[in-house]
């Protein structure tokens, strides 16, 4: 067991995020004073374990530090509760209460899509959870699924919001160096996405993914690529499906706006969800449809969101990120590009028509004027290193595809395993749905060794011209032409006499055998006298028995 400052114990991993790794563990002693719950020893806690890479960064560790008191006072009975931060030479963690439940991902997938009443009142709890933290000033900014851990209670389900100030933390000027930002493509706000300034609004916009995704069991918008979803987040209109009633859906709709200034506020979306809840449900009173259906009058856009310090940055536009995305993966750590002011302010002009199939075209022009930690024109741009590495990789790709399949060790394996049925190689699972995929945080979610030998399914495979075989020697021709049965055993008996009576010679010849027997006979006449009596006795036997 890994200890964790003095006070606490890892015992064993829940989950691994983009972030760092959840552990369950257990406290060894009382926190300090410094710790928002000093804890009994003994006690099962959750503890986040940053990323090497976030605790190595100093603005990181900065960020960690001065946000300490606001992420320890943030409490709400929707909120994983943070009892206390360690920071110890290059770890940084943060103590959290363990909740013993699913995280909502997991359960949508194992269970399917939550009724409309039952997605409004839980996302309606989620929704206080955020009007206090806003109301606080944080901004959760990773608000999916994943993040909303179900408390079980008494047989009820109770969200609880998890991971808050996360994004944040690793959303560092270290990191903005390397033109990263920290995000899930399929929950990303439309202003995230294209670097302008982010307020409280994002988290709205998380909400109603977040509701969409619990009524249909995905998300509105996915993709094969991360710039194709990101795509979407900026001009697709999300669509009603015909199983979500109408007020649900303006609630949605009104979260999904891709202007943050119509969005509203979490304080105004969790009464709304509430009123949809009553208007939807199957006992709904004449008052409460009616309620439901004028719910755009509590939607109205919020006057005041909270905004989220260091955000703006209009260099930054588009993450690229097509070459790494995982529709289903957890929070992403995607490539920025960067364009001039012309460019942020038409976030189609930096989306190339073609799309993802050609990276050099969303290669944004270089910024006439860097603004200090950006590259300057003379180095290559991050984005580029980026492109080349994705290119590089393709290439080697499309190398591995015109290799001669013979000289292709990739090949070779399965062409030997052919002749094991039980070690073909398996076909591959269907991959699930954009969003919703097997637990990319699980310790170990690795493709099946075998699967790497599969063969590249883009190349029609040509089948390998055969080796010359050597010219077989001329048939030897059968002992046994025509399979008489014990001819074989026949012939083993004789060869047993013969070597008997080889044996025996050699005794008789070259052994006092003779002297011993009393006889001066050949091997020959000795034998044929032994025949004589042997014959005479069988004889006699005949004899005596006819008679
Ligand atoms: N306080 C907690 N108690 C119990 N389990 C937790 C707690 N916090 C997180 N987990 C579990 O740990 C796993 C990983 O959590 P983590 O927050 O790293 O995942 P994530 O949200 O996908 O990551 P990220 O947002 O950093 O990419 C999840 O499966 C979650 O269910």
């Amino acid at each position: 067991m890994r200890p964790v400052g003095s006070k606490y114990l890892l015992e064993e991993p829940l989950g691994r995020g983009a972030t760092g790794t959840v552990w369950r563990a257990r406290q060894k002693e009382a926190a300090g004073a410094e710790a928002a719950v000093a804890g009994e020893p003994g006690e099962t806690v959750a503890i986040k374990v940053l990323k090497e890479e976030l605790a190595n960064d100093s603005d990181v560790v900065m960020r960690f530090l001065r946000e300490r008191s606001v992420l320890l006072r943030l409490t709400h009975p929707n909120i994983v509760r943070v009892r206390d931060l360690v920071v110890e030479g290059d770890l940084l963690a943060l103590v959290m209460d363990l909740v013993d439940g699913p995280d909502l991902h997991r359960y949508l997938r194992e269970n399917g899509p939550l009724t409309p009443v039952a997605a409004a009142l839980l996302t309606a709890q989620v929704a206080d959870a955020l009007a206090a933290s806003h109301a606080d000033g944080v901004v959760h900014r990773d608000l999916k699924p994943a993040n909303v851990l179900l408390k079980q209670d008494d047989g009820q389900m109770h969200p609880m919001l998890t991971d808050f100030g996360i994004a944040r933390l690793a959303d560092s000027p270290g990191l903005t160096r390397t033109h990263e930002f920290v995000g899930t493509p399929a929950y990303v706000a439309p202003e995230s996405a294209e670097g302008r300034p982010q307020t409280s609004a994002v988290d709205i916009y998380g909400a109603g993914i977040l509701l969409y995704e619990l009524v249909t069991g995905r998300p509105p918008f996915s993709g094969e690529s991360a710039l194709e979803v990101l795509h979407q987040h900026l001009s697709a209109e999300p669509r009603r499906p015909s199983t979500v009633p109408e007020p649900l859906w303006t609630a949605i709709e009104r979260c999904l706006r891709k202007s943050p200034d119509e969005r509203p506020s979490a304080e105004n979306l969790a009464r709304a969800l509430r009123v949809v809840a009553e208007g939807v449900g199957v006992h709904a009173n004449a008052a409460q449809i009616a309620a439901s259906e004028g719910v755009a009058a509590l939607l109205a856009p919020d006057p005041d969101p909270a905004a989220v310090p260091g955000s703006a940055d209009p260099t930054q536009v588009l993450p690229q990120g097509a070459a790494s995305y995982d529709p289903s993966a957890a929070t992403s750590v995607l490539p920025h590009t960067s364009a001039g002011p012309t460019g942020a302010a038409d976030p189609t002009a930096v989306l190339p028509s073609t799309g993802a199939a050609d990276p050099t075209a969303v290669m944004p022009p270089m910024p006439q004027h860097q603004p200090e930690g950006q590259p300057r024109p003379d180095e290559p741009h991050p984005w580029q290193n980026q492109l080349r590495a994705a290119r590089d990789r393709n290439e080697q790709t499309q190398v591995q595809a015109y290799l001669d399949p013979g000289e292709d060790p990739l090949r070779r394996r399965p062409q030997r395993q052919v002749a094991r049925p039980q070690q073909r190689p398996q076909p591959r699972q269907q991959q699930p749905a954009p969003g919703y995929g097997p637990q990319q945080r699980q310790p170990q979610q690795y493709p099946p060794q075998r699967q790497q030998y599969a063969p590249a399914p883009q190349q029609p495979q040509q089948p390998a011209p055969r080796p010359q075989r050597e010219p077989r020697p001329p048939r030897q021709r059968s002992a046994n032409p025509m399979k008489i049965p014990g001819l074989g055993c026949l012939k083993g008996c004789l060869f047993t006499i013969v070597i008997l009576f080889v044996a025996g010679w050699l005794v008789w010849e070259f052994t006092p055998l003779q002297d011993w027997i009393g006889t001066s006979k050949s091997y020959w006449h000795q034998l044929s006298d032994w025949f004589h009596t042997v014959s005479g006795w069988i004889g006699d036997l005949g004899g005596g028995s006819s008679s």
